[in-house]
């Protein structure tokens, strides 16, 4: 890819401003960041990214597009006793490779000191993922301006806060009202977001890690993927709790132009025919993310609601086993694709009207701007409260199964797919796509707000 300088956002003179960027290394973390560093590139800025080993091959395509802007910073991954050795990116260990990440990356402190303080020209400001809140204290040691990547939702935020700072109603209330929070949500025990609900657990040294979240908060500024389309209650609780205006809302990144990802092309050859001989609006799109795979039981529950559904679909499968005979039966109808598919790609095709999906936040955004109809089964994390997002406060996504060990009823999921993708999906089918064309303008028009917000960002480079 080329490298294009968008006009307008600094002049032919001017020295480049020099940032850095620390992405936390899950690929729903990591992928949005880099797309965020791209768009920063594309406006003149130089970022160098911090990374360890096993996770370089992530950066190729941001750094062949931007081979004298993009440079690689590269640690040794430290080790930590409860990971393997060549582990360094969740999505190798599931979700609970978090908090030993977490702790792990924390022993990157003093090498990072000193890496800056013999860099010729070091960077003026700090973007890291908001799984790197001591950050916030690094930066304040060599006193540069932090800047807290959120590739959650502002709801998210919103309650993390709340349970970090109400631990104790927490520990001893189920269900739980969160009465400071807009709307007032009220949240089972287990549907908190798993990070809140492990600090609740057996003290460990790791659980440190879980306090730097309120740091956030505290940092010089906040960039946060998400849209004021969404959820524009919680963005205003925030901006109220941060107190000042250094709120960058540049989401959904994955619809800003130019971006990393590519299009149709990138779709493997047989699946785009099987999708180009599909009648529009007809495919429901299946897939949990980059992290999980279903047990045998999820699997043979779901194929089950898939063939009694009748409708046309695709399944991504990681290491989920399918069972015996299931692509016969629904050959022509279905196809289970294994490994790795272009996601956004798959989505914007035109006969794709529908996602089952755990609602990760990276998955919720693609969804929604592909204008897609989700059929949410929130499993861990925060894809619960993303799922109260879509079914309850936007109405743009009806609920078919809820946790990470359930095993779905397969006559009701069949019935509830067939109902969605039918003419019983047709409203919300209408609002998903009415919520579609709003969030797409923030992003794709020139004063759209998000595409304002990123000059704006860019702009606070100039005055740091
Ligand atoms: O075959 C695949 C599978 C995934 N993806 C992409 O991978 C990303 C997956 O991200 P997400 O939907 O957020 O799910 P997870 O990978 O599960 O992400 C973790 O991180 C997210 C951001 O913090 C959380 O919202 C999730 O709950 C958490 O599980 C998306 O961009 C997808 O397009 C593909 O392109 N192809």
């Amino acid at each position: 890819m080329t490298e294009v300088l968008l006009p307008g956002t600094r002049s032919e003179n001017s020295k480049p401003p020099h940032v850095v960027v620390f992405p936390f290394p899950a690929q729903g973390h990591l992928l949005p960041l880099l797309d965020l560093t791209h768009q920063l590139c594309l406006r003149g800025v130089n970022v160098s990214v911090i990374v360890t080993p096993g996770n370089l091959t992530y950066l190729s395509p941001l750094l062949s597009a931007h081979p004298s802007s993009v440079t690689s910073v590269v640690f040794p991954f430290p080790p930590h006793p409860s990971l393997s050795p060549g582990v360094e990116n969740v999505k190798d260990v599931g979700n609970s490779g978090n908090l030993p990440i977490m702790a792990s990356l924390r022993q990157l402190r003093d090498p990072i000191i000193l890496w800056f303080r013999s860099h010729p020209n070091p960077p003026i400001a700090l973007i890291s993922d908001f799984f790197l809140g001591w950050t916030h204290d690094l930066c304040n040691q060599i006193g540069i301006p932090r800047f807290a990547f959120f590739s959650i939702s502002f709801f998210l935020v919103s309650v993390l806060q709340f349970c970090f700072d109400n631990i104790d109603l927490i520990k001893s209330t189920d269900p739980i009202h969160l009465l400071d929070l807009p709307r007032a949500p009220i949240f089972k025990e287990e549907h908190l977001p798993s990070i809140v609900r492990r600090s609740l657990q057996t003290p460990s040294p790791d659980l440190e890690s879980i306090k730097d979240f309120s740091k956030n908060l505290l940092s010089y500024g906040s960039v946060f993927n998400s849209s004021e389309i969404l959820e524009d209650d919680y963005l205003a609780y925030l901006k109220q709790r941060m107190g000042h205006d250094r709120v960058f809302v540049i989401g959904p990144l994955c619809s800003i132009g130019s971006g990393l990802k590519s299009d149709s092309n990138s779709i493997d050859s047989s699946l785009l025919s099987w999708l180009d001989g599909s009648p529009n609006g007809s495919v429901l799109y299946v897939c949990f993310g980059s992290q999980k795979a279903l047990t045998k039981d999820q699997c043979d529950a779901l194929a089950l609601g898939l063939e009694k559904s009748l409708t046309r679909f695709v399944w991504v499968v990681k290491k989920d086993l399918i069972p015996d005979g299931f692509e016969d039966r629904v050959s022509g109808r279905g196809l289970v694709v294994r490994g790795w598919v272009s996601q956004l790609a798959v989505l914007r095709h035109v006969t794709v009207g529908g996602f089952l999906s755990h609602c990760g936040w990276n998955s919720v955004l693609e969804g929604i701007t592909s204008g897609a109809v989700i059929l949410g089964w929130p499993m861990e994390a925060d894809q619960f409260v993303n799922a109260k997002l879509l079914v309850e406060h936007l109405g743009i996504a009806v609920r078919v199964c809820e946790g990470g060990e359930t095993v779905p009823d397969s006559v009701e999921l069949g019935r509830v797919i067939a109902e969605t993708m039918g003419e019983g999906g047709r409203e919300v089918a209408a609002r998903a796509e009415e919520i579609r064309r709003k969030t797409e303008a923030a992003v794709t028009e020139t004063n759209g707000s998000s595409i304002e917000d990123l000059q704006r960002l860019v702009k606070e480079f100039g005055k740091v």
